[in-house]
């Protein structure tokens, strides 16, 4: 199986509440230059031709996903989310028949990715797999329970990741499974890689692709987008 010759599914976890947001529903469905934040981030995976479909995570009776005519493009399959973020990004790996298939996870909260950090991603093609991040640019502090900064973290070998995160499927949804069965807390999916023994790839992306998170990134993200 070549690089070029892999289906390439993408998985978005879109089953959040949102709760650091602060706002009225959830964040994916806020509005940025008149269209949702889900709105945004699908239409940059859906023109992004190398995938071939996209495996959407939603909430049971999300109220707002029927109003949004994107979501009816026959690339987009929709399945219910689960409990936390690991949890829908499983259901979506389940949803997967292509055999050979890699995936790659993008949450439906980052929606200023670009093309130009896909095809970077999309240079890898042994089985560690790899994730777009950015190299740490603050100084990092570790801070006791109280949040008394007690120590300074070197931060020459600290990156943040990011998604997409781009993994053979077979080998993603093992490594959850184990996971779970191990009850470790799976931020992201490169955790449940790395605890499966495998070294995924850090590919350095954009600082623009932030996943919005707080109130003020809505503002931020509304910016970079009205730049593309
Ligand atoms: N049970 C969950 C929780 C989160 N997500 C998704 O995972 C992505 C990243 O998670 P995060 O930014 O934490 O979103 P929320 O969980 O909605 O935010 P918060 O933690 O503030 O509630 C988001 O696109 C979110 O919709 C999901 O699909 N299923
Ligand atoms: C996957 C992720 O975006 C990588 O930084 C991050 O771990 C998601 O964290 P969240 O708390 O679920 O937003």
């Amino acid at each position: 199986m070549t690089r070029h010759s892999r289906p390439i599914i993408a998985v978005v976890p879109a089953a959040g509440v949102g709760s650091r947001m602060q706002a009225d529903k959830p964040k994916q469905y806020l509005t940025l230059l008149g269209k949702t934040l889900l709105e945004h981030t699908l239409e940059v995976l859906l023109s992004y031709t190398p995938i071939q479909q996209i495996i959407l995570a939603v909430a049971e009776n999300d109220p707002y996903l029927d109003r949004l005519d994107v979501i009816r493009q026959p690339k987009i399959k929709i399945v219910q989310g689960g409990k936390d973020r690991a949890g829908s990004v499983f259901n979506g790996l389940k949803a997967i028949t292509q055999p050979h298939a890699w995936v790659m996870v993008h949450d439906a909260a980052r929606p200023c990715l670009t093309h130009e950090d896909l095809d970077k991603l999309l240079q890898i093609e042994d089985d560690n797999g790899g994730i777009l991040a950015i190299p740490a640019v603050d100084t990092i502090k570790r801070a006791s329970a109280e949040k008394q900064i007690i120590q300074t973290e070197d931060r020459s070998q600290l990156w943040q990741a990011q998604t997409p995160q781009f993994f053979r499927a077979d080998l993603l949804y093992r490594a959850l499974q184990q996971a779970f069965e191990h009850g470790l807390a799976v931020t992201d999916e490169a955790s449940a890689m790395e605890f499966a023994g495998f070294r995924p790839h850090l590919v350095a992306g954009r600082s623009d692709n932030l996943k919005v998170t707080r109130p003020e990134d809505l503002k931020l993200a509304e910016f970079y987008l009205s730049r593309k």
